[in-house]
């Protein structure tokens, strides 16, 4: 189920997100000594990556990972790797310890199977939203999304072919999601909070996003910025 934090503006949810954010990871290094994070790409969480690398924590007991990645090399400027690497891992987080996806770009295969190796529970999954409704790299209409978006699919991490978007993917799995100890959708702008809105009511494959709102069991708190 959804808990909707709306903001003033993208200023006002950066400072939120990233006290809650410390808050979560900070309470799982005092409990397990150690605290994992999964991280979206894509434009929206750049002022929040640049808040977070200065925040005061235990860097060194943080494992960065990424919810989803495009298929190309990290130093290609549409890799989520590249945007974690110039943005949050800076000042006092690039102490973290980060785990990117495309660990081989010649094989897709050899980065699935590096991906899926067995690793703890995730404390924290931070999502983004495409304004077709896709999540990670969940995509409307994609051959592999009954998968990916499986229930009771032990894979974390699956390959997906996006229809109308470019570049092959990577992307955490809906079970994988819902197994993390807590999950923040982040969104700004009107379309985002209409397509947030028609997929808040229920799940529908039109946009995967709805699965991630509706699990009564694993609930997601949303911050939105006009
Ligand atoms: O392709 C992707 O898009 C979504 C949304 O990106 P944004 O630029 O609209 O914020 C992102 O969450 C995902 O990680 C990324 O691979």
């Amino acid at each position: 189920m959804m808990n909707l934090h709306t903001c003033a503006d993208e200023a006002a949810c950066v400072r939120e997100l990233s006290t809650a954010i410390v808050a979560t990871l900070g309470g799982a290094i005092s409990a397990q000594g150690r605290a994992g994070l999964a991280v979206s790409g894509g434009r929206s969480p750049i002022a929040l990556f640049k808040e977070l690398s200065n925040a005061e924590l235990d860097w060194p007991r943080v494992d960065i990972t990424l919810v989803d990645e495009r298929f190309v090399a990290p130093s290609d400027p549409d890799s989520n790797e590249g945007l974690v690497r110039r943005y949050l891992l800076q000042g006092r987080a690039a102490q973290a310890r980060f785990t990117g996806l495309v660990t081989d770009p010649a094989s897709m295969a050899a980065c699935l199977e590096q991906a899926n190796r067995p690793a703890g529970q995730l404390t924290l999954a931070i999502l983004g939203m495409g304004e077709d409704g896709h999540t990670a790299s969940l995509f409307p209409h994609a051959p592999e999304l009954p998968q990916a978006l499986d229930p009771a699919q032990a894979l974390r991490y699956v390959s997906v072919t996006p229809p109308a978007a470019p570049h092959q993917r990577i992307s955490m799995t809906l079970a994988a999601l819902l197994r993390a100890r807590h999950r923040i959708l982040y969104i700004g702008g009107a379309t985002k909070r209409a397509v947030l809105e028609q997929a808040a009511p229920a799940r529908t494959t039109n946009m995967p996003v709805s699965f991630v709102l509706n699990q009564p069991g694993a609930p997601i708190d949303v911050y939105w910025h006009p």
